[in-house]
């Protein structure tokens, strides 16, 4: 099928406008847009670029913008001159008259003569006098949330969590965009074999400091390597491949991941598991079922039986005290992978985080009845927040005095950062998600 052509600039205003106006989740966004225009090598890596940096730094933009608007303009009006800009402040393969140039006519063909003259306008305006300084926000709340582009809200909350300097440092590492890891299927093959045939692929490896069996890529996308193909990986974040060390897997064992889809972690349990045991696989939605299934597929995993189920209705389905270990991989409100989902820092509010407490502990509540006497159960989310991940596991470990907390089992790299049977994983403490885990185990007399 032909491709209608697209310029990438307009192909970007497009997808923000979109993103802008129905909250949807930008990554998906993203992918759906390179598949409709075509786009492949340069242009594709342009159109993340200019739509990933523009969103992330959307607070940031306005700020600067603020001064050179002399009235209210229509939105894709702002988008437009908010992805310009991005360009213009932190691109510098681009010339500004480029990108100026661009932007006019983008605006003659979108809007009236009056539009694009604005447009030329405010931007020449802005390359002539300069861009406005942060030390003009006094308040220091304000300055952070503005230069860092993170809601106030979210600054004052994990402030008063958290702290200043971890607030500043996590809120500044969000910005810097993700180094890609993936994980070995040590089944199939050693991290030095990969290693090596990834390098002949023209990918630049190295070896992860963190995780044993991961490796991470300087250059290249290894979704489209020969090995990723063969099995011989899975595209995984190193803080996410820490949660199967907590389970602390024995071979045989059988083994409950409750939200599962689209399997990351299922599959590094199977692949822990060696060939011996099972895992069974929940999901709400036959669609994420389908990619656990192709997962396990291509890494050539068979004691993986992935199901449609709600997990808050497993009781009904299994067996009571059936399974060696369980892991609650918790639908969450996201705020560890802003780096990769920007739009999730302006979306999510403290009332979601309060409802999402609530099926994480319905989740827990029916999962503890599932776990045998002296099993793991582990507890995880990718989110940055106190309430919700230390609030859920200690309120679980209130209402059932038949739990105690079971030391988190990490790899040696990560236990500086392990307190007791949980960690709270920051985007800056080794360049992974945030990410939180907690381990408790059942008492043998309950
Ligand atoms: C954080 S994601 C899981 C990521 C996955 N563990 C991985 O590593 O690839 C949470 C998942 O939980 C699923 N989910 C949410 N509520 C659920 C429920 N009540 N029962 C089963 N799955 C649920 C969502 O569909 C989503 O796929």
């Amino acid at each position: 099928m032909n491709k209608v052509r697209k310029n990438v600039r307009e192909a970007a205003l497009e997808l923000l406008e979109t993103v802008e106006k129905n909250q949807s989740y930008s990554n998906l966004m993203l992918n759906s847009y390179i598949e409709k225009y075509g786009f492949a090598g340069p242009d594709a890596g342009l159109l993340t670029e200019i739509a990933y940096g523009t969103l992330q730094r959307k607070q940031t933009l306005d700020f600067f913008l603020a001064p050179f608007l002399r009235k209210k303009i229509e939105t894709w009006v702002r988008i437009l001159l908010r992805l310009s800009l991005y360009q213009m402040v932190y691109l510098d393969k681009i010339p500004d008259r480029a990108i100026i140039f661009e932007a006019v006519e983008i605006a003659k063909k979108r809007g009236h003569q009056g539009i694009s003259g604005m447009v030329n306008g405010v931007l020449r305006a802005m390359q002539r006098k300069g861009l406005p300084s942060f030390k003009e926000i006094e308040d220091p709340i304000e300055r952070l949330s503005v230069a860092t582009s993170h809601p106030r809200w979210l600054v004052e909350r994990w402030l008063e969590e958290y702290g200043y300097k971890t607030t500043k440092e996590m809120c500044e590492a969000n910005l810097a965009p993700p180094v890609q890891t993936a994980r070995v299927n040590v089944n199939k093959a050693s991290v030095e074999e990969v290693v090596d045939r990834l390098g002949r692929e023209g990918f630049k490896i190295e070896p992860s400091p963190v995780i044993p069996e991961a490796v991470r890529s300087l250059k290249g996308n290894l979704a489209r390597s020969v090995c990723f193909k063969e099995g011989l990986i899975t595209i995984q974040d190193e803080s996410s491949m820490a949660v199967a060390y907590a389970l602390d897997i024995q071979k045989g064992q059988h083994i409950l991941d409750c939200c599962a889809a689209p399997g990351g972690k299922t599959t590094h349990i199977a692949e822990k598991l060696g060939g011996t045991g099972k895992v069974t696989a929940l999901d709400l939605h036959p669609h994420k079922i389908k990619l656990i299934r192709e997962n396990a597929e291509r890494l050539g995993l068979s004691q993986i039986e992935a199901v449609v189920m709600d997990s808050r209705e497993a009781g009904q389905h299994f067996e009571k005290e059936s399974f060696d270990r369980i892991l609650v991989d918790a639908p969450c409100s996201g705020l560890g992978v802003v780096r990769r989902k920007p739009d999730i820092k302006y979306v999510k509010n403290i009332k979601d985080m309060k409802t999402l407490q609530h099926v994480q502990l319905s989740i827990l509540e029916e999962m503890a009845g599932l776990l045998k006497p002296d099993g793991i159960m582990v507890f995880s989310t990718c989110t940055v927040d106190r309430a919700e991940n230390e609030g859920t596991i200690e309120t679980f470990l209130k209402q059932h005095p038949g739990f105690e907390p079971y030391p988190l089992h990490v790899p040696e790299a990560m236990e500086n950062y392990v307190d007791g049977y949980r960690t709270q994983i920051f985007p800056q403490d080794f360049g992974g998600d945030g990410f939180f885990i907690a381990s408790v185990r059942k008492k043998e007399m309950e």
